[in-house]
């Protein structure tokens, strides 16, 4: 028995140690499915299977590179390297890029972000002459995605009268030229967007048999994590690329698909079974993430589910606390709650900020997070926000290299042509555009050659247009004979980025500075660590990564911080602390997913996959108003709520005190004035109404209050000190049940938050919440 099979539940090991043919393994949340794929990897591999022919799908390249890590450690990390490992998009883009030529793109073909499909959609809107109200630019590119998902490409869409007359009942009789207009502009530029990654991809292997054949013979053993969430396209390329071997391993979890949005088919792991009759299906029901109260929890609201797979999930771990729920008046008391909450379980339980995460439905609410994170000094990272290769200073540098590396990317040259600026006004560049689209030519290519042609500019126009063509062409010259680095560094000196952003010295100004370093710092790093594997270190495998870090690739800091994010990118995540603010109807379920038993599954799904992220306790929360698209709201609580059985939750603001809030009182008065444990609301939470897919029995309802009586200042602050505060001074010697005998560094804070930094003997020092820690002073 090999020992690193040691880690494996029977079921677990009997999945791994099954090699060859196709399987499904479809089992709950923390069963350990994508452990499973790890292990049958590195079983594979010590049985003797090359590594250049497993093909591993997940769902994050972060995912991927912690799985090559661990393969790593068990047959060596040279062999992992070699591993075809990483999500769709960057497993697609890799081949695409040595297969371009055959689809007439060029191998440094650019990759559209989502800035640039809109800006482009924008131009094209305008540029047909439509209407914006008519025509939505989200919406129309929603549409187009949902085309190339579906493989519908121009000329089948406009052979496909259905689609047609749905488009125009949709007052969108124009979609056929806009997509036609977009795709041929992609094309021109040499770009894709993130869709034609996996559109161009089936293309490439329908259209050239002897390429298929190739990545088939390639790919004997291929595998794909989160399968639940594959779109059609994903599922032809996969089910194209196995077709040989078989040798095809999925794993999924029906009860958390939760991008049907964007055309994820649920179907997919629903006909795994009809598309491989010869299917070994594999069960996992054992749960290791989560206490049990957290599993049991989960379970009782997915059993609301009707659309779903027989599924049993059981742990053998702790009981645990239940699940908490707190109810706040405002989304800021929210916040301060939750950061509140958080620091004091890092203290009391010495726990670090990287146990925590705030997931959310939607990216609207981390700003109440934010805040309330940053007043209390918590460090914190977001994800899938505005990451670092969003910001504009940095999307400007890498438009430079973009153009550099692919002149005829016209969002990127859009963005770079007058910045820094250079006079070159937007009249000139429209009259560009129009020259390109007349001569079929890209606006590089009209740049490069004024003279010949048509196009009426000024003499002093003319010259900064030529010079600004040189300056690119210079750059690309470098580009030949210089690394990435070299090139960036020099772009950056050239254009005057620096001084540029430096302007008045604002800490922005400085930020921003700040930031372009960075971006050195990172090509830098890149071409190294390149360099040392022995992997492309061109500028163009640089954009590439850039192009396609997923939001939760963010660079990882040393300094532990708590995570925030949308539930949806949490997928297949595991923290110790979880806290899930907003449950409140209309934002979740979001008010445009109550229509239909369908969507309703889906945020119900969603919130399954947010539950039971949690290890060791998760925290729900509700704010009875809230600021919505700049309005304050009222709020009610979410239905989701009351369909987690009640045995396995606490609500948090018990009754023990007679202290009582009214919600008209100015809520930051509650902020370090009165523990939250003691504040009680007048406004009782109504529950009647909603849920038609609940039982009426089954009610349970929300602790009404009792005794109300209106709070005010005066009463507040009394409360506020009638907890007093150990007294500690600098230099007592002090002992703690965990951490021993110490002496007090520093005393910091007032009220419930005061602090005492304490050197423990023989542990160092720690930072020590008074109204929580016993600290008995010895001298
Ligand atoms: N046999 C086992 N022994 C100990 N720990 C395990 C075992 N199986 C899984 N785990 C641990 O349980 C946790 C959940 O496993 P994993 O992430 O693989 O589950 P999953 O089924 O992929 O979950 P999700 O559905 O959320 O993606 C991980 O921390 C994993 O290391
Ligand atoms: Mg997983």
């Amino acid at each position: 028995m090999s020992d690193y099979l040691e880690g494996l539940n029977p079921p677990q090991r009997a999945a791994v140690e099954q090699m060859e043919g196709p399987m499904i393994i479809i089992a709950g949340a923390g069963s350990g499915k994508t452990r499973v794929l790890t292990y049958r990897i590195a079983h594979l591999l010590k049985n003797g299977v090359d590594s250049f022919q497993i093909l591993s799908l997940t769902f994050t390249n972060k995912a991927a590179r912690e799985m090559k890590e661990r393969i790593g450690a068990v047959v060596g990390k040279s062999e992992a390297k070699n591993l075809w490992m990483g999500t769709f998009h960057s497993v697609f883009a890799r081949i695409l890029r040595s297969e371009a030529d055959k689809l007439g793109y060029p191998s440094s073909f650019t990759i559209y972000d989502s800035q640039d499909t809109v800006r482009l959609m924008n131009s094209i809107i305008k540029e047909l002459g439509l209407n914006k109200e008519q025509y939505k630019t989200k919406a129309i590119l929603g549409r187009i995605s949902q085309f190339k998902n579906n493989l519908i490409t121009v000329k089948a869409y406009r052979n496909n009268p259905e689609l047609i007359e749905a488009d125009t009942m949709a007052m969108r009789p124009q979609m056929g030229a806009i997509y036609k207009a977009y795709v041929d502009r992609c094309f021109k530029a040499g770009a894709m967007d993130f869709d034609d990654l996996l559109l161009r991809t089936n293309e490439l292997l329908v259209r050239f048999p002897d390429v298929l054949s190739k990545y088939q013979d390639r790919f004997r053993y291929v595998m794909v994590d989160e399968y639940q969430d594959t779109n059609h396209s994903q599922y032809l390329i996969v089910r194209a690329l196995a077709d040989r071997f078989q040798n095809i391993c999925v794993v999924g979890d029906d009860s958390q698909s939760i991008y049907a949005f964007r055309g994820a088919n649920i179907n997919n792991i629903l006909n795994f079974q009809k598309d491989y009759p010869d299917v070994k299906t594999f069960k996992l029901e054992q749960n290791y993430r989560s206490t049990s109260n957290i599993v049991e929890a989960a379970n009782s609201l997915i059993e609301k589910n009707k659309t779903r797979l027989d599924k049993t999930i059981f742990t053998a771990n702790d009981e645990g606390g239940k699940i908490k729920i707190m109810r706040t008046l405002s989304d800021g008391e929210e916040g301060r709650w939750v950061a509140n909450s958080i620091f004091e379980n890092a203290m009391n339980l010495q726990k670090t900020y990287d146990d925590f995460a705030i997931l959310y439905r939607t990216n609207a609410q981390s700003r109440a997070m934010e805040d309330a994170l940053r007043k209390k000094g918590i460090k914190y990272k977001i994800y899938g926000g505005l990451s670092f290769y969003q910001r504009k200073e940095i999307k400007d540098l890498l438009a430079y290299l973009r153009v550099i590396i692919n002149p005829n990317d016209e969002e990127a040259l859009k963005r770079v042509i007058n910045y820094p600026a250079r006079g070159i006004g937007a009249t000139t560049i429209d009259k560009l555009t129009i020259a390109a689209n007349h001569y079929g030519k890209s606006m590089f290519n009209v740049l490069q050659d004024l003279d010949n042609t048509d196009i009426k500019i000024q003499g002093a126009t003319k010259n900064k247009l030529v010079n600004f063509s040189n300056l690119i062409e210079g750059f690309q010259i470098s580009a030949q004979a210089n690394n990435a680095f070299e090139v960036a560094d020099e772009v950056v000196k050239r254009i005057g980025l620096i001084k540029d952003l430096q302007g008045d010295g604002t800490p922005e100004a400085v930020s921003k500075v700040e930031n372009v370093q960075e971006l050195l710092n990172g090509v830098k790093d890149f071409i190294e660590e390149r360099k040392e594997q022995d992997l492309d270190n061109s500028l163009t495998a640089f954009l590439e990564d850039v192009a396609l870090a997923t939001s939760q690739d963010s660079k990882e800091d040393d300094e532990p911080m708590v995570s925030l994010m949308t539930i949806h990118l949490s997928k297949g995540l595991e923290y110790p602390y979880v806290y899930i603010p907003g449950m409140e109807e209309t934002l979740f379920p979001s008010a445009m997913s109550i229509n239909t038993r369908s969507e309703l599954e889906e945020e119900r799904r969603l919130f399954y996959v947010a539950i039971t992220r949690a290890e060791t306790q998760c925290y729900l929360s509700f704010a009875h108003t809230r600021y919505r698209w700049g309005k304050l709201i009222d709020c009610e609580p979410s239905r989701f709520l009351e369909e987690i059985d009640e045995k396995y939750i606490e609500h948090l603001a018990p009754q023990r005190d007679k202290v009582v809030a009214n919600r008209f009182v100015d809520s930051n008065l509650f902020e370090d004035d009165i523990p939250r444990d003691k504040i009680r609301f007048r406004k009782p939470v109504s529950r009647s109404i909603r849920n038609q897919d609940k039982p009426a029995e089954k009610k349970t309802p929300f602790k009404q209050p009792q005794n109300l009586k209106r709070v005010t200042p005066s009463l507040a602050q009394k409360l506020g000190t009638s907890k007093p505060a150990q007294k500690l001074a600098v230099g007592n010697k002090v002992n703690h049940a965990k951490f021993g005998n110490g002496e007090v560094l520093q005393v910091e804070g007032t009220g419930v938050n005061i602090k005492a930094e304490v050197k423990f003997e023989g542990i160092g020092t720690k930072k020590i919440l008074l109204q929580f820690a016993k600290l008995n002073i010895l001298e």
